[in-house]
């Protein structure tokens, strides 16, 4: 029945239903509205198509308004008989499941059909011989046709069986592969483990017939909590597919992340009550098994148990049959998941050692050098980390990737307005973003912002496993020296899912990485205590070269993290993220990824990126152009190689923690904001000053200088980018910088004069506003 877009009225057929195309495009074409509707909506706000399209029109006297809505309303209504088919199909293959066993259902629908029938010879057999008086003798060859017949069915019978025993162990073996997990263990040790259980277990009974062999004894294990067996020869099942679920094996491995979604989806579209019921079924047949102990179903972020749950409950509740199956779910559940259960499959192995916050800390320094991977888990402060250090996947070489990285990434260094700030920001390190869902195509397909480079393919799908998340899109960062950071903030956004998992892998110089637990992780600007918890102890870990860190859980609700200012060479981080594809209305943009895209790679100047004219940099280019500077941050000592925790959680001078700009996703107003308004260009070369010719050199272990030549007299003095040559050795007899020079006007002295200089550390831990305000690029050594 089609609707009238303005009032819903499906009542057309009173009303005079009309069509109204100002805006001549397709979309709109059979829309129908009542012919009073769409004369008050002309008269009042003509402006506009009705239609969902919107779109700006102008209405003449010329436009014909109304038009007959009878085949629109034709359309729509073979369009909804399809849409409908379509849904029942779906629902009858999500009761299935899989086609085999819905092959291996029809077969026993057929079967019982013969049963019946020759069941109903039999009886009209015997009704003829005792209602004629003259019984008709019951020949012998009657006999043997009604023996044959018999024969007939049972070796059908038998062959069903085998075909439903077979599908039953195909369709275990593939979900047990595809899963790479084999079945847990019999209930009494309920934990999935990885090997085969076969010499221990003794065959499960099997549900749809106790006589039948179980199809599979290893894998097919009686659930605590079994819906009862019907006896497949009494009364013959109702013709629906929900009692699949009672013929289906018996079986107790994990859910695909697909299958979760599917149900999640199936039963919270207009799924009716029986259907639920039965889909629920499927739950007590398998054992659910999670990445996280509170019943949350994390694979992909889709939802938690608890909260999927509710919702359906809440949508069926008042259906008996419904909350029967409910109940023996939620109690199925709570049986899998309860205390004397070990941890899920992707949280543990069992000589991992999972801390909470309090004793993680309690733990001495050197104590705090932790299990591979540490995991910090701890539900009363809603943080869930795992550190692997190093993450080795199989078969790739990470310096490999560290190469790749270097030769081919594009970096961008973002410049945007800040409503908040009300001025210009910029991003405080390179940035760029590849995957996610830019737009889905008519196909279906999810078409990405930028392909993920193949070289970061097997890495990301590697990556994925281990965390049980297939990532579709990730940022990658490059911390060209010590002052490039990123501060306080939470990657908790909506479109990545209800719960995010981050999985956040670095390369390059160790970095510390700051966790601290706020009361509100998106606090409004000027909240006296900045939204931070100040009775939960911030954390502090070493991201060292290969370090991967996985955040789960509701972690981006309750923490912060950041990556702080500090002495330290380049770093690239890869943070892998799964975005959730809005397939359903092709509108992704609206839910929020676009800002990724923005604040990643154009910023404010989308046209220049899509006229290929927006600065950008190769690794290459950034050496040449700031490779002096990799080390001129002194302000703290590198952690030692261990993790340390802090008490205390300073910000970095300089920076900005999210709370005070939501708007970039992550990302903090940079000091080169501050300069910026000081006349200082942010990122002196940058602006693409001529370079000078590469001279031989290797990145690691150079040692840079800065040589000013005869052009660089003619810059602006307040541009105070020099250009860089390296050189194997340095030299000697330089002019220097001490501690006691007055740097900023030494420094603009001797560059003015064409001399080579070379600034000492203390220099510029002493006076760092002058050195970094008058120059950006230059050697810096130590003293003696
Ligand atoms: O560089 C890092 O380790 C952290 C990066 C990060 O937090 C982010 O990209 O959101
Ligand atoms: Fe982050």
């Amino acid at each position: 029945m089609s609707k009238c877009l303005i009032c819903l009225s499906e009542d057309l057929e009173i009303i005079d239903p009309v069509t109204f195309l100002p805006c001549l495009s397709a979309g709109c074409r059979d829309n129908v509205y009542c012919r009073d509707c769409l004369h008050q909506y002309v008269k009042n706000y003509a402006s506009k198509c009705p239609g969902s399209c919107n779109r700006p029109v102008r209405i003449t006297r010329s436009t014909i308004v109304y038009g007959d809505a009878t085949e629109a309303m034709e359309r729509n209504e073979a369009g909804r008989k399809e849409a409908m088919e379509a849904k029942a199909l779906e629902e009858a293959n999500m009761v299935m499941g899989v086609g085999e066993l819905r092959k291996a259902y029809e077969q026993k629908i057929a079967q019982e059909d013969k049963v019946q029938e020759s069941l109903a010879l039999v009886e009209e057999l015997s009704r003829q011989n005792s209602h004629t008086a003259n019984p008709p003798e019951v020949t012998n060859e009657d006999l043997e046709e009604l023996k044959r017949m018999q024969k007939e069915v049972d070796e059908e019978e038998e062959r069903r069986r085998a075909a439903e025993i077979e599908a039953s162990e195909k369709l275990i073996q593939s979900l047990s592969q595809e899963e790479n997990v084999t079945a847990p263990s019999p209930s009494s040790d309920p934990v999935p483990t990885t090997s085969a259980t076969a010499s221990t277990t003794t065959p499960a009974p099997s549900t749809s017939s106790s006589s039948s062999p179980s199809p599979h004894p290893t894998l097919l294990q009686t659930p605590k909590l079994q819906p009862p067996a019907p006896t497949p020869t009494a009364s013959p099942p109702p013709r629906n597919f929900n009692s699949i679920n009672q013929t289906a094996p018996n079986s107790s491995f994990c859910f695909k992340a697909s299958e979760i979604q599917s149900i999640v989806e199936g039963l919270t579209s207009e799924t009716s009550a029986q259907v639920a019921a039965s889909i629920l079924q499927k739950l007590l047949s398998k054992r659910v098994v999670s990445a996280d102990k509170k019943l949350a179903i994390l694979p992909n972020g889709v939802t938690t148990l608890p909260k999927f749950l509710k919702k359906v409950k809440k949508k069926f509740d008042g259906d008996e049959n419904f909350l029967r199956v409910y109940d023996r779910v939620v109690e199925k559940i709570q049986g899998d998941f309860n205390e004397e259960n070990k941890q899920p499959k992707t949280m543990s192995k069992s000589q991992d050692k999972t801390y909470t916050v309090d004793s993680y800390l309690a733990l001495s320094r050197s104590d705090r050098l932790p299990p591979n991977p540490l995991i910090i888990d701890d539900d009363a402060k809603n943080l869930r980390l795992r550190i692997y250090r190093p993450y080795e996947p199989p078969s790739i070489s990470l310096s490999e990737i560290e190469q790749s990285i270097k030769d081919h990434m594009t970096w961008y260094r973002v410049k945007y307005e800040s409503k908040r700030h009300k001025n210009d920001c910029e991003t405080p390190c390179y940035t760029n973003y590849f995957g996610g869902v830019a737009k889905v195509s008519n196909n279906g397909e999810q078409l990405p912002y930028q392909e993920i480079p193949d070289y970061l393919k097997p890495l990301t799908q590697y990556i994925s496993d281990l965390c049980g998340v297939q990532f579709n899109s990730f940022l990658v960062r490059l911390y060209f020296n010590g002052k490039d950071n990123i501060a306080h903030h939470t990657d908790g956004r909506r479109f990545l899912g209800d719960i995010p998992t981050i999985a956040s892998l670095s390369l390059g110089a160790t970095a510390t990485f700051k966790l601290k637990r706020m009361n509100d992780v998106w606090p409004k600007a000027g909240t006296p205590d900045g939204g931070v918890d100040k009775n939960t102890p911030g954390l502090s870990f070493n991201c060292e070269n290969g370090t991967l860190l996985i955040m789960e859980g509701d972690t981006q609700d309750h923490w912060h993290h950041a990556v702080p200012q500090e002495s330290r060479d380049y770093r690239f981080n890869i943070n892998f993220r799964y975005i959730v594809p809005t397939a359903a209305d092709n509108n992704v943009d609206t839910e929020g990824q676009k800002t990724y895209y923005k604040y990643m790679v154009y910023g404010d100047h989308r046209k220049e990126w899509e006229s290929k004219t927006l600065e950008s940099w190769s690794f290459d280019d950034l050496m040449k152009l700031k490779g002096g500077m990799r080390n001129f941050m002194t302000k703290k000592d590198p952690e030692p190689a261990g993790l340390s925790a802090t008490q205390k959680d300073p910000e970095p001078a300089g920076l900005s923690a999210t709370q005070k700009d939501p708007e970039p996703a992550g990302l903090s107003v940079s000091t080169a904001d501050k300069e910026n308004k000081k006349g200082v260009p942010p990122e002196a070369g940058h602006s693409g000053q001529s370079m000078q010719p590469e001279s031989q050199y290797t990145y690691q272990n150079s040692i840079f200088k800065s040589s000013a030549r005869p052009a660089a007299l003619k810059r602006p003095n307040n541009s105070a980018s020099i250009e860089i040559t390296m050189m194997k050795k340095p030299k000697l007899l330089q002019p220097k910088l001490s501690t006691s020079s007055k740097p900023s006007a030494a420094v603009k002295l001797l560059v003015d004069m064409g001399f080579p200089i070379e600034v000492c550390e203390k220099a510029v831990e002493n006076h760092p506003d002058d050195v970094q305000s008058q120059i950006n690029e230059c050697v810096v050594n130590s003293c003696e």
